[in-house]
């Protein structure tokens, strides 16, 4: 993979050194040199070792024994292994941590040759390229990225090698870069070893490569050669050089770990970040969306979403989360698909697709030339079964359904093929035979012919041999060391006839061969041999004829995927009680009776429905109300159901009317990435600042709580002054949540701002104030915040709550006495309201009689309103 450094940079130190270790240590260091920065395995009889640092950091990760092997240069080497038949096992754990491993087989018995063992690498497995069932989560897709960055732009590629899609795009900044990151949560990235850029790696393998694997003419040369084309017009790239040189590298490094063609690679998808509903990072992880807050997948948006029947359906539901379209027409018909399913009757659908195996992952595995038995029967089972499917299909009347009746053909010549040359129940592994089914190949056929014939003609040597020598309990026996043999008691010794030639003694038997025997012998060992042999030879020609399929299991994947998704979200649809949103281009977001769909199903008490109106009319819904009063979770449902409608999905509203939306921001919480050293307030205000920085009109804001990370008042100003920004110059439609109540007033110097509030009933019982929380969203802003007693809720000790009553009281005779009952901390005074700042261009053309007027003076009067705007917007 990376080119062989010189001895003398070897771990183990000097030139001298390595010239000092044991022959098997330098076979040792000269694999390793090639794989610098992954881990080694390299087998020794039934165990995969690790050696030097390797080991240590094995033995860290794995929590595996560190133990030391001998000596080698005079020191003793620090070891770890793991046994080869649970090798598996240890790579997924690997992997899951972001570990790239190189695996170096025996590839001789030994002792064939002088010195060590032959060695090679014959595997490399990465996080981002495996595509090893047992090593992946059948769920979710695995995804490489490599990114090439310019001054102007960052060209980015990525791979799902285990389905063959391969896309590139490019962004404008490190912003942007962050944001398709969160979106596409690759589990490895691809730099330069120059790179400077700041990736969020946390839990991410990133791989280096040579800066020159990045140059974009070499990569467009690799990249016509990988696709066999002369040019790359068609996959609309060709004008985008750094989304070339990203592709180009990640091809050379896939190629290099897979060391095997990746025919299943077809084409090249370039896509523009514009066709998304973009989700920044900390927004997919504040709506819940693949996981909850407390980091379990149950109470996410896909845990509820994933009633999908198969794996390819469940990947391809987390894809359709993570680029949730801008283009209504698609929606649409994903809309009126789900609507055709609940209304005919597609419960039968699922079931069958339940029994479907893994075809995209199969395809791709027929495309690495690394399909085992049970790849092809597990085809064959699943074209089987499309027939039934699509019959279901052919009934139901919608477009998209229509079009996925025609995707999923059975493709009956690859199952005809399959049919003739796979055993229904083949074993795990090719090496041992019994795989090609008979009746496919005729010599394969005369080979185990003779092999299984054996038997009788044993039963009857036996037979003849006894007669011959009169001894009944001759026996003809076979072992894997000496083969073959005819045994007699050593009593019986004296009985062997002539052509008997001893072959073993044992303590109480003798062993011999005959001629016959031993010819015998040949033809059936040399049959077994060759029928292996041609089996073997038969499964690799098989595997390559299939793989001339590809592009149609491909497509049949791809529509099982899609049909799969369906199903499960007319599931949703159904128990969930949703309903279809209407697309329309007119700007704006209307939810009658919106609930959050996660927090609905998990509670135990009904969920009270609410309505979000946002249009140009407001822009800006200041919510106010108690802590627990059911804001956060208002906010979260309303960007849950626009992106559940920019899936395709119905969502839980009694009607949902969506416009033209481009993003999703949310300020949330308090900022997780206190390990990354930042505190709770410089994460609130570093999102913050993108927010403001990228929303547009077009984008929904969620801001919760702007500024409470600092000193009241600063934390005020910053609040009313983000909103204020966000209402009149980047005019999103923006829920803003907070306990200032002094913002509630923004609504009336605004005119395209509104107060709500979430109701709560406060009563006596028996002396005590009790609270109940209402949940209904009302118009205007909350009269008080009830937090002393939502504390007291809490369990706060009633001497404090009582203490902090005091301290309240005081706080609020301490304003009244400074600033009057009316007045909030930014309500201008009375005099400053009404004066207004008189406009020098107004009082000029009050002055003004256009009738005296010459040509002249009218364009030098023109020319000194102009400079008088200027010097007033720069004021
Ligand atoms: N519409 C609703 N119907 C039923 N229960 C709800 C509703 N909204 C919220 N809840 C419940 O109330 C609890 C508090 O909600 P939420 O966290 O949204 O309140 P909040 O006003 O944001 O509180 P805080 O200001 O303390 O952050 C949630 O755990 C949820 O279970």
């Amino acid at each position: 993979m990376s080119a062989r450094p010189s001895t003398e940079s070897r771990t183990d130190g000097t030139a001298h050194e390595y010239a000092a270790h044991t022959p098997m240590m330098r076979q040792y260091l000269g694999i390793k040199a090639d794989y610098p920065h992954m881990l080694l395995f390299y087998r020794m009889g039934d165990f995969y070792e690790l050696f030097f640092d390797d080991a240590h950091r094995a033995a860290e990760l794995l929590d595996i024994t560190l133990t030391a092997r001998g000596e080698s240069a005079g020191r003793s080497i620090p070891m770890a292994g793991v046994p080869y038949h649970a090798a598996e096992q240890y790579l997924a754990r690997l992997i899951a941590k972001g570990e790239s491993i190189a695996i170096c087989e025996q590839l001789e018995a030994p002792g064939a040759s002088k010195g060590p063992v032959k060695r090679e690498v014959v595997r490399v497995v990465t996080p981002g390229t495996v595509t090893d069932d047992a090593l992946l989560d059948a769920r979710r897709a695995n995804l490489i990225v490599a990114i090439a960055p310019a001054k102007r732009a960052i060209g980015i590629a990525v791979l799902e090698l285990a389905r063959g899609d391969f896309a590139v795009t490019e962004v404008a900044d490190e912003t942007a870069l962050a944001a398709e990151l969160a979106r596409l949560d690759p589990a490895e990235i691809v730099v330069s070893e120059q790179s400077t850029l700041e990736l969020p790696v946390e839990g991410i393998a990133l791989t280096r490569r040579p800066s020159w694997l990045f140059d974009a003419i070499s990569a467009r040369r690799r990249l016509e050669g990988f696709f066999e084309v002369a040019q790359l017009d068609a996959f609309g790239c060709a004008d985008l050089p750094r989304a070339i040189a990203a592709a180009g590298a990640l091809i050379d490094y896939v190629e290099a770990t897979q060391q095997a063609a990746l025919s299943h690679i077809k084409s090249l998808r370039t896509y523009a970040v514009t066709d998304t509903l973009v989700l920044d990072a900390s927004t997919r992880r504040n709506l819940e969306i693949e996981r909850s807050a407390s980091g379990d997948t149950r109470h996410s948006l896909v845990g509820l979403l994933d009633r999908c029947a198969t794996p390819m359906g469940a990947r391809a539901l987390r894809r359709w989360l993570a680029e949730p379209l801008r283009n209504f027409d698609i929606l649409r018909h994903r809309h009126l698909a789900i609507e055709t399913l609940l209304s005919g009757s597609h419960a039968g659908l699922s079931e069958r697709l339940k029994e479907i195996p893994d075809v995209e992952r199969i395809a791709t595995r027929i495309a690495l030339a690394s399909a085992r038995p049970r790849d092809l029967s597990g085809l064959n089972r699943a074209l089987t079964a499309l027939p039934a499917v699509r019959r279901t299909l052919a009934d139901l009347d919608a477009p998209l359904l229509a079009a996925l009746h025609e995707q999923i053909d059975p493709a009956d010549e690859v199952r005809a093929l399959l049919e003739r040359a796979v055993v229904a129940e083949p074993p795990v592994v090719v090496r041992d035979g019994g795989v090609i089914a008979a009746g496919y190949d005729e010599t394969l056929d005369e080979l185990r012919d003779l092999s299984a014939n054996a038997d009788g003609y044993l039963a009857d040597l036996e037979l003849r041999e006894r007669e011959r020598t009169g001894v009944d309990t001759l026996k003809v026996g076979y072992n894997r060391v000496h083969g073959y043999y005819i045994e007699m008691g050593r009593v019986h010794a004296d009985a062997a006839p002539i052509d008997y030639q001893r072959r073993q003694t044992l303590k109480a038997v003798e062993r011999y061969i005959t001629p016959e025997l031993k010819k015998f012998e040949d033809q059936v060992l040399s049959a077994r041999e060759r029928a292996l042999a041609r089996e073997k030879a038969l499964y690799t020609e098989l595997v390559e004829s299939l793989a001339a399929y590809l592009p149609k299991l491909q497509a049949i994947a791809a529509g099982l995927a899609s049909l799969d998704v369906l199903c499960a979200l007319s599931r949703c649809a159904l128990d969930y009680h949703w309903i279809a949103p209407t697309l329309t281009d007119t700007p704006g977001v209307h939810i009658t009776g919106g609930r959050h769909p996660v927090v609905e199903h998990f509670s135990d008490t009904p969920f009270v429905a609410n309505d979000t109106q946002l249009d140009d009319d407001c822009r800006l819904l200041l919510i106010t109300g108690p802590n627990m009063g059911g804001k956060s979770t208002y906010m979260r449902q309303t960007a849950l159901i626009v992106l559940l409608t920019h899936i395709g999905s119905f969502v839980p509203a009694e009607a949902a009317t969506i416009g033209p939306l481009d993003r999703i921001f949310t300020r949330i919480g308090a900022g997780d990435d206190l390990s990354a050293g930042q505190s709770t307030f410089m994460v609130e205000m570093s999102e913050t600042a993108q927010i403001l920085h990228h929303a547009t009109e077009r984008s929904l804001v969620l801001l919760d709580e702007i500024g409470r990370g600092t000193s009241t008042y600063d934390g005020l100003a910053l609040a009313r002054a983000v909103a204020e920004r966000l209402a009149r110059h980047n005019r999103a439609y923006t829920l803003f949540a907070t306990h200032y109540f002094e913002l509630t007033q923004l609504a009336e110097d605004w005119p395209a701002s509104r107060n709500a509030h979430f109701e709560v009933a406060d009563y006596n019982s028996g002396g005590e104030q009790k609270l109940v929380f209402l949940h209904a969203i009302r118009p205007g802003p909350a009269s008080r915040s009830f937090g002393l007693q939502v504390a007291s809720l809490a369990g706060v000790p009633r001497v404090v709550i009582r203490q902090a009553e005091k301290h309240l009281a005081e706080l609020e005779a301490q304003s009244r006495e400074q600033s009057g009952p009316q007045l909030g901390l930014f309500e201008p005074a009375p005099a400053e309201k009404t004066q207004v700042e008189p406009d020098p261009i107004h009082e000029a053309l009050a002055e003004l009689d256009c009738d005296e007027l010459t040509p002249r003076e009218a364009l030098e009067l023109l020319y000194r309103f102009k400079r008088l705007a200027a010097q007033h917007d720069k004021r």
